[in-house]
Order: structure tokens, then sequence, then C-alpha cells
């Protein structure tokens, strides 16, 4: 990739910086356009932390430039297991991140832009920031037709969603974040944001589905370098700043003290799952008994991520009482996840009769649960 002059500059100043670079990023005059040279979704989701945390943005915004590989990104209230097809992101290696601001859930890939628009609170307009967008893509193509909508997300053509927005409102200073689909994967997109998993009930918050398009399936030279460009030059126009791009790397504490944790943070289990609202599942699967299918009936509360309560139902006679009883009580506590899951079981399995018939429906049952986690 070329990255253009005003780019390769800015990072050159970055980087032969006398004075240490911490200092550069607090002093800067009127304002800061930033783009990251990492890939990694909580690399970047640290990268917000650190500027909304420790940033003085009286008279001095700061815009943001970020793409990730591929990851879901879900609201800080939100459900994963309603929201997202995790076993086919499993599979498929993609991310999932949960982000401090609320709102529903979104796929990122390398073809779809994030910009973070960080003011004083006082300053924070989300309309404001999506007009600029906006007049940033009719400069490039003025035949364009994106519209802003009450919801603040930007309509193309009247009904295709191109991006979408979410913001967090500290004490003293803000920031309004939003989605741009240049390029992204629409297939996976859709595939990956089903849920497959039946019989939830929370109050987390719901996504609201729309029909997406790409910018580049309505004009082939939209790239994402070409959206990033013109927006920063938009940006640059409204706020008086230089036009210059700044290149910041995520991991460099130099630059960013204390980053590296924030990044830990932010892909520990506890914060990805164990924030989800309280919720509780109420399922069952068939299972072949002989000639016959049997009912298994599921009911599970999870608190934290953890399971708090968990009841499963099995006649008799395929599923000794006592074992089922076992399983029950040994489900307490445990994190709702396939590889704790596993591991348990596993540990469990050992405690049964040795008898190849009974351990054959402890595997088909286990299975059976792990596939709704
Ligand atoms: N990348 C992307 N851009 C725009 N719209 C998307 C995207 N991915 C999915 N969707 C569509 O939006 C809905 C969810 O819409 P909903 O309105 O529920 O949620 C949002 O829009 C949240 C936007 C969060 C933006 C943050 C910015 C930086 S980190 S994430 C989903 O079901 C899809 O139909």
């Amino acid at each position: 990739m070329l990255i253009p002059f005003s780019r390769k500059n800015c990072f050159q100043l970055l980087c032969n910086l006398k004075v240490p670079a911490a200092g550069f990023i607090s002093t800067v005059k009127s304002g800061l356009i930033l783009q990251s040279v990492s890939n990694d979704v909580y690399q970047n989701l640290a990268v917000e932390d650190w500027i909304h945390d420790h940033m003085n943005l009286e008279g001095k915004p700061v815009l943001f430039f970020w793409r990730n590989s591929p990851s879901v990104v879900i609201g800080r209230h939100q459900n994963p297991w309603q929201e997202c097809h995790l076993n086919l992101m499993r599979e498929a290696g993609v991310k999932l991140a949960r982000r401090r601001s609320g709102g529903g859930t979104v796929y990122h890939d390398m073809g779809n832009i994030n910009l973070t628009f960080f003011t004083t609170k006082k300053k924070y307009d989300r309309m404001e920031n999506l007009k600029l967008v906006v007049r940033a893509l009719n400069a490039v193509q003025p035949q364009l037709d994106v519209q802003p909508t009450k919801r603040f997300d930007l309509l193309l053509d009247g009904q295709f969603k191109i991006s979408g927005t979410a913001s967090k409102i500290g004490r003293t200073t803000a920031y309004h974040h939003c989605t741009l689909l240049c390029s992204t994967d629409r297939t996976l997109l859709s595939s990956l944001l089903k849920s497959p998993y039946q019989g939830i009930r929370s109050n987390a918050t719901a996504s609201i589905p729309s029909l997406v398009k790409n910018l580049l399936e309505s004009d082939p030279t939209l790239t994402c370098e070409v959206l990033m460009d013109a927006i920063a030059a938009e940006y640059a126009a409204y706020h008086q700043i230089d036009n210059c791009i700044s290149l910041i790397n995520p991991t460099d504490e130099t630059l960013f003290p204390g980053i590296n944790r924030k990044a830990r943070d932010l892909q520990t289990w506890e914060w990805i799952y164990g924030k989800t609202p309280k919720f509780s599942i109420n399922t069952s699967f068939n299972v072949l008994h002989g000639q016959s299918h049997l009912e298994v009936k599921v009911f599970i509360d999870v608190k934290n991520g953890r399971i708090e309560l968990c009841n499963i139902e099995a006649p008799d006679h395929w599923l000794p009482l006592e074992i089922r009883d076992k399983l029950n009580s040994s489900f307490i506590g445990s994190k709702f996840c396939p590889i704790e899951t596993t591991m348990l079981t596993n540990i469990l399995c050992r405690t049964c009769p040795e008898d190849d018939d009974l351990h054959s429906r402890w595997n088909i049952l286990c299975e059976n649960i792990k596939g709704i986690m």
C-alpha cells in the first residue's frame, strides 16, 4: 500500500520527536487526525479508552481512524449469544469484542472504516460529525445519495445502511464513533450476526438489523484509503487544522503509557462474556434412543457469564437421576463456555459407572449442551 505523502510525513514527525511522545499527544495545539497502524480490535478499542481517559480535548478535537481484522463488536449492554453466531465465529477465527459504548452489534473487517470523534462533552455533536462525513463523501462522489437518520445511521439511496453510530459520554469528555462500510464481506456479516441459540430471555440491548451495502458497490473508486483521505480533508478544513494524518502504534507505551494493560483488559473473558446482563435459557433438544426420539429439556440461568442455576431434564431410563443431579449441581458457578464445559464434563464422566452405552449418551448430552454455548 502506498502511504500518501501527508501520512508518511506525520509518522516521521512523530518518530523523530525529541520530547516524549506522550507529551506530544497531550500538548496538541488545535486538533489532531490519527490513524492506527494496528488491525487488532482490542488494541484499537484501547486507544479510544486511553484518549478518553488521558487527553485534554478542550479546543483540541481528535479524529481517529481504525480498521480491524474480522471481528464482531457488541455494545456494552448486549448478550453475545443473542447477537451472534459464536460457533461460526470460532470456526472462522473471527474475534469477539465488547466495546464501552452502548448500542447494537456490528461486523468489522478491513473493508470497514471506524471513525472516532473525540471532543469535550460540550462540543459533542453526532449529527455535525455525520454531516461532515456526508460532505466528504459528496466531495469525492457528488452523485452519492447519503443521508443521516434520526438514529444516527447513514443511509445510502434511502434504504441501505452504510454506517452505524454509538457513543460514550464521560464527565468532561465524550466520543462518538461510527462505522463506514466500504468493501466489507456482506455474506459473512449477515451470517455471523444471526444467532442460532434458541430460548434466551434477557433484558440486554437488542440490535436493530438493517439492509447494508458497501460504498464500493456504488462506485469502485471509493476505496478505504480514498474515503479516509476525503474525511480527513473535510475534518481539517472544518477545524482549521493541518490536513495531516498521524499514524500511531497502539502498543507504544511511550506514546500511550498504560495502553497495553487497557488492551489486555478488553480481551479478558470477564469483560467480553462476564459483562453480559443476566439471562436465562429455556430450550430442548431431541436425542435418539433405540428407534425413537426423546426430548431433553434444559433450563439455565446465567449471571456474570457463569451458570447460576442448571436444570437438565431427561427421562430416567435414558440418563439416571443421580447422574443428572450430579451434572446439574457441578455446572453451578462454571463459565457458560464450551471449553470449561468440556473440561468439567470430561472430569465428571470419569466418575460415572463404566458403561459404554451410558458414556455414549453422556457424550451426546454434553455435545448438545456445548452447542448452546
Ligand atoms: N460495520 C457495519 N456498519 C454498518 N452497519 C452494520 C455493520 N455491521 C452490521 N451492520 C448492520 O447494523 C445492524 C446493527 O445496528 P444497530 O443500530 O443495532 O447497532 C449499530 O449500528 C452499532 C454501531 C456501533 C459502531 C461502533 C463504532 C466503532 S466500534 S462499533 C446489524 O444488524 C447490521 O444490519
